[in-house]
């Protein structure tokens, strides 16, 4: 329990249509003093018009609603959701830009953000000057901040413009300064938006290993990200925001999965578009039905690593074709990396009827490791050019389970975490040669 460092308690932040997020913390503090001052704001209408919002609407709605958790000492948090679902508001809240609505937070030591490009930086003073500016804000003393100030600057690799107005930097010489404060001045907390986008891959890296780095040295970390193979390979833990709401907490691979399966399926590892009166497809050929059935024939969602299971998919073909069309199947790591694509080896010269079809994939006991994956469905018509009648992503989900016993990659005795997209039993010949 001691070891929590912030404890968040059924916060909830509530924002008035009309009165939008400009996505930038200058232009939101612009749209405030234009409404302190009783004047147009210059944002809002802008927005409001492209929204279809009256400007001035009273209606109210909530940008976060009841959100609870704790995060410990050392831990990396991922924070992710589909745009509007409340990240930045929340790491704004926690950053002290803007007041919840109601709702408690406890905050054990100091937190430096990086909240977006242009906020923390005063524009006017040079990278050398804002350094020392946000070390005073942080509580630093002029000597502990010269004591991190060549640290900093190397990290930046901003050297040549640190007697530069920070209001003349490119946005990525921005973030790379702001990045590179924020990381240095040993805040308890690392609160980091979206911002790194803004860096090349170099630097992303770069941050991406000092980030580590701190939460290795016991300081924790809450990062917001689109990035999903940036979040993967950083954080241990990860909330999934959905409408202002906490939609799942835990393990970053089960929220990554979660969130990128859109999950409003019953059963994720099933789809049947029989009922629907536009199925994927176009005049060639739809898609019917899809699901992942185990070798008694029954649909499942989790299948054991040391069991082979199908992947089908029924389809209707609706013409009579001179080569036959390849279904084929795209099987993604729940880290959005695509493992394989499969499809039939026939022979693509033979004609085909007009009519349903069902088309099995046999996936080999212990091949694929354990975790969760999604399907991609296709059907690719082979005559006409090689035309995707349609290709329906994340149709089918997946969990392949590690029951240890009896599982061959687990007979050393070994029980821990084994890496990698495929975890395949192979043949093994060793010889003693002396
Ligand atoms: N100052 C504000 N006034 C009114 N509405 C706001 C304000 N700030 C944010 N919002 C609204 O609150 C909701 C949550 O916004 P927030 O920026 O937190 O989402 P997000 O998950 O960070 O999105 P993105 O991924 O696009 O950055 C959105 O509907 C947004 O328009």
């Amino acid at each position: 329990m001691n070891d929590v460092v912030i404890q968040i308690k059924n916060l909830s932040k509530q924002y008035r249509l009309g009165v939008i997020s400009h996505g930038l913390l200058s232009k939101d503090l612009q749209s405030k003093w234009a409404r302190f001052l009783g004047r147009d704001d210059p944002n809002t209408k802008v927005n409001s018009e492209l929204l279809g919002f009256k400007t001035g609407s009273n209606e109210q709605f909530w940008a976060l609603k009841d959100i609870s958790f704790e995060v410990r000492k050392g831990d990396i948090l991922g924070i992710i959701g589909r745009n509007g679902a409340g990240k930045s508001t929340l790491l704004k809240i926690l950053s002290r830009v803007t007041a919840p609505t109601s709702g408690k937070i406890n905050v054990k030591g100091r937190i430096a953000s990086l909240l977006e490009v242009g906020t923390g930086f005063h524009p006017e003073l040079t990278g050398r000057e804002n350094i020392f500016l946000n070390g005073a804000i942080l509580g630093m003393t002029k000597n502990e901040i010269n004591s991190k100030f060549d640290e900093i600057v190397s990290f930046s690799g901003v050297d040549k413009f640190i007697d530069t107005p920070v209001k003349r930097y490119s946005s990525g010489m921005y973030v790379r300064l702001a990045f590179a404060v924020a990381a240095h001045m040993e805040p308890e907390i690392l609160v980091v938006d979206e911002v790194l986008a803004v860096g090349d891959a170099d630097f992303q890296k770069k941050c991406l290993g000092k980030m580590q780095e701190i939460s290795k040295g016991g300081r924790t970390v809450l990062f917001v990200s689109h990035n999903m193979p940036m979040i993967s390979s950083l954080c241990n833990e990860c909330i999934l925001l959905d409408s202002g709401k906490i939609k799942l907490i835990g393990h970053t691979s089960d929220v990554i999965a979660s969130y990128q399966m859109g999950n409003n399926c019953v059963n994720p590892a099933t789809i049947d578009y029989s009922h629907v009166d536009n199925p994927p497809g176009d005049h060639q050929g739809t898609l019917c039905a899809a699901w992942i059935e185990n070798r008694s024939g029954e649909q499942v969602f989790e299948i054991s690593i040391n069991k082979s299971f199908f992947i089908c998919m029924q389809y209707k073909i609706l013409n009579d074709v001179p080569k036959i069309p390849s279904p084929n199947f795209h099987i993604y790591d729940s880290q959005g990396q695509c493992a394989f694509i499969t499809s039939p080896s026939w022979n693509y010269d033979q004609s085909c009827k007009s009519g349903e079809y069902i088309a099995k994939c046999e996936i080999p006991a212990n091949f694929m490791n354990d975790g969760l994956y999604s399907v991609h469905l296709a059907l690719t018509f082979i005559h006409t050019g090689m035309r995707v009648s349609f290709w329906e992503k994340h149709a089918l989900m997946f969990n392949i389970t590690d029951p240890i016993e009896g599982v061959p990659s687990r007979i050393s005795g070994y029980g821990g975490v084994i890496p990698g997209v495929i975890r395949p039993s192979l043949e093994w010949n060793v010889d003693q040669i002396g």
